[in-house]
């Protein structure tokens, strides 16, 4: 196994065996060098958000004082669900590693794979409803923001 999925896969399985959250490691490397490594913390922190991937990708950018990861490289057990692919693209990391596939997860038992296909028509998959409400007044938080001279885009 790749070193850095060994990490990666050591993380998942300390994690799991400590009971903080589901079997998912996930390692950030620059430049050869780990930057970050961590485990998913669901259930430690009850925080849905705390996956493997996010919390490295956290770590990181802790770590290196920027938002932004271009460069970097991640290592991850599976193949990241909707919300972490989301973070990994904000975080502007452009290669992934992924051990198993969404398929094999959904074979465990968790949902990675049914948000994948439900969020190519969330209101069509029976799982949330999304509605339009408030454009006027909120359209004007993208008009102050345009018009804000130091803005930073990221
Ligand atoms: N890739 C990945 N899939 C998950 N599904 C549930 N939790 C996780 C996680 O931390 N990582």
């Amino acid at each position: 196994m790749n070193l850095f999925m060994q990490q990666a896969y050591r993380e998942a399985k300390t994690g799991m065996t400590a009971g903080e959250g589901g079997p998912f490691g996930a390692v950030v490397v620059r430049e050869g060098k780990v930057i970050a490594s961590a485990h998913n913390i669901v259930l430690l922190t009850q925080d849905s958000t705390a996956h493997a991937e996010i919390v490295a990708i956290r770590k990181a950018e802790r770590l290196l004082g920027t938002h932004d990861l271009s460069g970097c490289e991640l290592y991850t057990t599976s193949y990241p669900c909707p919300m972490c692919l989301g973070a990994i693209m904000w975080a502007r990391i452009s290669k992934v590693y992924y051990g198993c596939t969404p398929e094999q997860v959904s074979k465990i038992g968790f949902d990675d794979k049914v948000f994948y296909e439900a969020i190519e028509d969330p209101n069509a998959s029976g799982l949330i409803s999304l509605e339009h409400s408030d454009s006027g007044e909120c359209l004007k938080l993208l008009a102050d923001w345009i018009k804000k001279e130091d803005r930073k885009l990221y």
